[in-house]
Protein backbone atom coordinates (compact mmCIF):
# COMPACT_ATOMS: atom_id res chain seq x y z
CA UNK A 1 0.00 0.00 0.00
CA UNK A 2 1.21 3.23 -0.75
CA UNK A 3 1.75 6.45 1.43
CA UNK A 4 -1.03 8.20 0.26
CA UNK A 5 -3.47 5.20 0.39
CA UNK A 6 -2.44 4.22 3.94
CA UNK A 7 -2.81 7.54 5.30
CA UNK A 8 -6.00 8.11 3.41
CA UNK A 9 -6.98 4.40 4.68
CA UNK A 10 -6.84 5.47 8.72
CA UNK A 11 -7.48 9.23 8.38
CA UNK A 12 -9.88 9.62 11.34
CA UNK A 13 -10.66 5.93 11.78
CA UNK A 14 -9.88 3.34 14.80
CA UNK A 15 -6.94 1.33 14.32
CA UNK A 16 -6.56 -1.67 16.70
CA UNK A 17 -3.53 -2.91 18.16
CA UNK A 18 -3.77 -6.77 18.90
CA UNK A 19 -1.12 -7.61 21.32
CA UNK A 20 -0.28 -10.58 23.91
CA UNK A 21 3.30 -11.18 24.92
CA UNK A 22 4.33 -14.46 25.67
CA UNK A 23 3.47 -14.19 29.74
CA UNK A 24 -0.03 -12.96 28.09
CA UNK A 25 -2.84 -15.54 27.91
CA UNK A 26 -4.04 -15.24 24.48
CA UNK A 27 -0.35 -15.28 23.34
CA UNK A 28 -0.22 -16.84 19.71
CA UNK A 29 -0.30 -16.15 16.05
CA UNK A 30 -3.57 -17.97 15.56
CA UNK A 31 -5.55 -15.89 18.43
CA UNK A 32 -3.91 -12.50 17.54
CA UNK A 33 -4.81 -13.10 14.25
CA UNK A 34 -8.92 -14.24 15.15
CA UNK A 35 -8.29 -11.13 17.58
CA UNK A 36 -7.87 -8.82 14.21
CA UNK A 37 -10.73 -10.54 12.58
CA UNK A 38 -12.75 -9.44 15.12
CA UNK A 39 -11.40 -5.32 15.38
CA UNK A 40 -11.84 -5.77 11.64
CA UNK A 41 -15.72 -6.60 11.92
CA UNK A 42 -16.29 -4.14 14.40
CA UNK A 43 -14.87 -1.27 12.31
CA UNK A 44 -10.84 -0.97 12.74
CA UNK A 45 -8.86 -0.21 9.71
CA UNK A 46 -5.68 -1.29 10.50
CA UNK A 47 -3.97 -4.05 13.18
CA UNK A 48 -0.98 -2.92 15.36
CA UNK A 49 0.49 -6.46 16.25
CA UNK A 50 3.71 -7.81 17.81
CA UNK A 51 6.41 -10.12 15.66
CA UNK A 52 6.93 -11.05 12.62
CA UNK A 53 4.95 -14.02 13.31
CA UNK A 54 1.74 -12.49 14.21
CA UNK A 55 1.80 -9.49 11.34
CA UNK A 56 1.87 -12.31 8.84
CA UNK A 57 -0.94 -14.25 10.61
CA UNK A 58 -3.15 -11.13 10.68
CA UNK A 59 -2.14 -10.19 7.28
CA UNK A 60 -3.44 -12.96 5.80
CA UNK A 61 -6.87 -13.40 7.91
CA UNK A 62 -7.60 -9.38 7.57
CA UNK A 63 -6.28 -8.33 4.59
CA UNK A 64 -5.78 -5.47 6.77
CA UNK A 65 -2.84 -2.91 6.63
CA UNK A 66 -0.57 -3.95 9.64
CA UNK A 67 1.54 -1.84 11.24
CA UNK A 68 4.08 -4.22 13.18
CA UNK A 69 7.14 -4.26 15.74
CA UNK A 70 9.30 -6.03 17.76
CA UNK A 71 9.46 -6.11 21.38
CA UNK A 72 12.57 -7.29 22.30
CA UNK A 73 14.43 -6.31 26.06
CA UNK A 74 18.72 -5.72 25.92
CA UNK A 75 20.50 -5.15 28.65
CA UNK A 76 21.83 -2.18 27.31
CA UNK A 77 19.43 -0.02 26.97
CA UNK A 78 15.94 0.90 28.07
CA UNK A 79 14.23 0.62 24.17
CA UNK A 80 12.61 -2.06 23.50
CA UNK A 81 10.01 -1.48 20.65
CA UNK A 82 11.65 -2.44 17.20
CA UNK A 83 15.34 -1.61 19.03
CA UNK A 84 17.59 -2.49 16.71
CA UNK A 85 18.03 -3.50 12.48
CA UNK A 86 17.73 -7.10 13.87
CA UNK A 87 14.33 -6.29 14.59
CA UNK A 88 13.75 -4.33 11.46
CA UNK A 89 15.01 -6.88 9.40
CA UNK A 90 12.81 -9.62 10.78
CA UNK A 91 9.53 -7.79 10.39
CA UNK A 92 10.78 -6.93 6.64
CA UNK A 93 10.36 -10.23 5.12
CA UNK A 94 6.62 -10.63 6.35
CA UNK A 95 6.27 -6.93 4.71
CA UNK A 96 3.97 -5.11 6.92
CA UNK A 97 2.39 -2.13 5.36
CA UNK A 98 4.38 0.31 8.54
CA UNK A 99 7.20 -0.83 11.29
CA UNK A 100 6.19 0.91 14.73
CA UNK A 101 9.86 1.35 16.20
CA UNK A 102 11.01 3.38 19.71
CA UNK A 103 12.13 6.65 18.34
CA UNK A 104 12.82 8.15 21.50
CA UNK A 105 15.52 10.20 22.20
CA UNK A 106 17.29 7.52 24.54
CA UNK A 107 20.40 5.59 23.42
CA UNK A 108 19.82 2.49 21.23
CA UNK A 109 21.03 -0.94 21.79
CA UNK A 110 24.37 -1.51 20.32
CA UNK A 111 24.94 2.21 19.62
CA UNK A 112 22.77 1.91 16.68
CA UNK A 113 20.76 5.19 15.47
CA UNK A 114 16.97 6.02 14.68
CA UNK A 115 18.48 7.84 11.67
CA UNK A 116 20.09 4.74 10.59
CA UNK A 117 17.30 2.24 11.14
CA UNK A 118 14.94 4.78 9.26
CA UNK A 119 17.18 5.11 6.09
CA UNK A 120 17.67 1.60 6.47
CA UNK A 121 13.69 0.77 5.67
CA UNK A 122 13.03 3.32 3.68
CA UNK A 123 15.72 2.31 0.98
CA UNK A 124 15.01 -1.31 1.10
CA UNK A 125 11.05 -1.04 1.12
CA UNK A 126 7.66 0.55 0.55
CA UNK A 127 7.09 0.15 4.71
CA UNK A 128 6.61 3.03 6.44
CA UNK A 129 7.64 4.18 9.50
CA UNK A 130 5.69 5.16 12.69
CA UNK A 131 7.70 6.65 14.98
CA UNK A 132 7.04 6.10 18.98
CA UNK A 133 7.27 8.75 21.37
CA UNK A 134 6.89 10.29 24.63
CA UNK A 135 7.92 13.74 24.29
CA UNK A 136 7.45 16.84 22.22
CA UNK A 137 11.57 16.90 21.89
CA UNK A 138 11.14 12.77 20.85
CA UNK A 139 8.79 13.80 18.02
CA UNK A 140 11.02 16.76 16.96
CA UNK A 141 13.95 14.59 16.85
CA UNK A 142 12.40 11.68 14.81
CA UNK A 143 10.71 14.26 12.22
CA UNK A 144 14.43 15.25 11.26
CA UNK A 145 15.65 11.55 10.74
CA UNK A 146 12.66 11.42 8.15
CA UNK A 147 9.86 9.04 10.16
CA UNK A 148 6.55 8.83 8.08
CA UNK A 149 4.45 9.57 11.10
CA UNK A 150 4.31 10.41 14.80
CA UNK A 151 2.02 8.23 17.52
CA UNK A 152 2.44 8.50 21.11
CA UNK A 153 2.48 5.28 22.23
CA UNK A 154 5.36 5.82 24.83
CA UNK A 155 4.21 8.92 27.00
CA UNK A 156 4.22 7.59 30.52
CA UNK A 157 6.56 4.80 30.15
CA UNK A 158 9.52 7.16 29.99
CA UNK A 159 11.53 9.04 32.35
CA UNK A 160 11.14 12.32 31.23
CA UNK A 161 7.17 11.87 30.60
CA UNK A 162 4.14 12.43 32.77
CA UNK A 163 2.40 9.16 34.46
CA UNK A 164 -0.95 9.81 33.65
CA UNK A 165 -3.98 7.28 33.89
CA UNK A 166 -5.06 8.33 31.06
CA UNK A 167 -4.36 9.37 27.61
CA UNK A 168 -2.12 12.51 27.35
CA UNK A 169 -3.95 14.72 25.62
CA UNK A 170 -2.33 17.65 26.37
CA UNK A 171 0.79 16.27 23.78
CA UNK A 172 -1.07 15.20 21.18
CA UNK A 173 -2.99 18.77 21.37
CA UNK A 174 0.84 20.09 21.67
CA UNK A 175 2.16 18.03 18.93
CA UNK A 176 -0.95 18.38 16.39
CA UNK A 177 -0.55 22.23 16.54
CA UNK A 178 2.98 21.74 15.37
CA UNK A 179 3.56 18.53 13.59
CA UNK A 180 4.01 18.49 9.76
CA UNK A 181 3.44 14.97 9.57
CA UNK A 182 0.52 12.95 10.84
CA UNK A 183 0.51 12.59 14.60
CA UNK A 184 -1.30 9.29 16.11
CA UNK A 185 -2.93 9.40 19.34
CA UNK A 186 -1.99 5.84 21.18
CA UNK A 187 -1.64 4.78 24.64
CA UNK A 188 -4.72 4.28 27.59
CA UNK A 189 -7.17 5.53 25.37
CA UNK A 190 -10.01 3.80 27.08
CA UNK A 191 -13.55 4.63 25.89
CA UNK A 192 -15.33 5.53 22.75
CA UNK A 193 -15.08 9.17 24.48
CA UNK A 194 -11.45 9.84 24.81
CA UNK A 195 -10.76 8.53 21.37
CA UNK A 196 -13.33 10.98 19.51
CA UNK A 197 -11.73 13.54 22.11
CA UNK A 198 -8.36 12.96 20.51
CA UNK A 199 -9.91 13.32 16.74
CA UNK A 200 -11.09 16.63 17.98
CA UNK A 201 -8.01 17.64 19.58
CA UNK A 202 -6.51 16.86 15.49
CA UNK A 203 -5.22 13.37 16.02
CA UNK A 204 -4.44 12.03 12.20
CA UNK A 205 -6.43 8.79 13.71
CA UNK A 206 -6.32 6.54 17.25
CA UNK A 207 -4.70 3.18 18.06
CA UNK A 208 -6.70 1.35 20.37
CA UNK A 209 -5.10 -1.70 22.45
CA UNK A 210 -5.67 -2.93 26.03
CA UNK A 211 -9.28 -1.35 26.29
CA UNK A 212 -10.43 -3.83 22.83
CA UNK A 213 -7.75 -6.83 23.23
CA UNK A 214 -6.84 -7.23 26.35
CA UNK A 215 -9.52 -8.91 28.06
CA UNK A 216 -7.61 -9.78 31.87
CA UNK A 217 -7.52 -6.05 31.83
CA UNK A 218 -11.20 -5.59 30.94
CA UNK A 219 -12.21 -7.77 33.53
CA UNK A 220 -10.13 -6.35 36.38
CA UNK A 221 -11.39 -2.81 35.47
CA UNK A 222 -14.78 -4.34 36.18
CA UNK A 223 -13.86 -6.72 39.06
CA UNK A 224 -11.97 -3.27 40.92
CA UNK A 225 -14.93 -1.18 39.34
CA UNK A 226 -17.43 -3.11 41.75
CA UNK A 227 -15.34 -3.45 44.38
CA UNK A 228 -15.30 0.96 44.74
C1 LIG B 1 4.00 1.11 26.19
C2 LIG B 1 3.85 -0.10 25.31
O1 LIG B 1 4.60 -1.03 25.43
N1 LIG B 1 2.85 -0.05 24.40
C3 LIG B 1 2.64 -1.14 23.49
C4 LIG B 1 3.03 -0.73 22.16
O2 LIG B 1 2.92 -1.35 21.17
C5 LIG B 1 1.31 -1.86 23.63
O3 LIG B 1 1.45 -2.73 24.73
C6 LIG B 1 0.03 -1.02 23.84
O4 LIG B 1 -1.04 -1.91 24.02
C7 LIG B 1 -0.32 -0.09 22.67
O5 LIG B 1 0.59 0.95 22.63
C8 LIG B 1 -1.73 0.51 22.77
O6 LIG B 1 -1.89 1.20 23.98
P1 LIG B 1 -3.08 0.85 24.99
O7 LIG B 1 -3.03 -0.64 25.24
O8 LIG B 1 -2.80 1.65 26.22
O9 LIG B 1 -4.36 1.25 24.33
Amino acid sequence: MDKQSFFKTIHKKLIVSCQALENEPLHGSDIMAKMAQAAKEGGAVAIRSNSAQDVAAIKKQTGLPVIGLVKRDYPDSEVFITATLKEVKELLEVEPAVIALDATIRNRPNGETLDDLVRYIHENSNTLVMADIATKKDAEYATSCGVDMISTTLSGYTADSPKLEGPDFQLVEELCKTSRIPVIAEGRINTPQDAKKMLELGAWSIVVGSAITRPQLITKSFAEGIEK
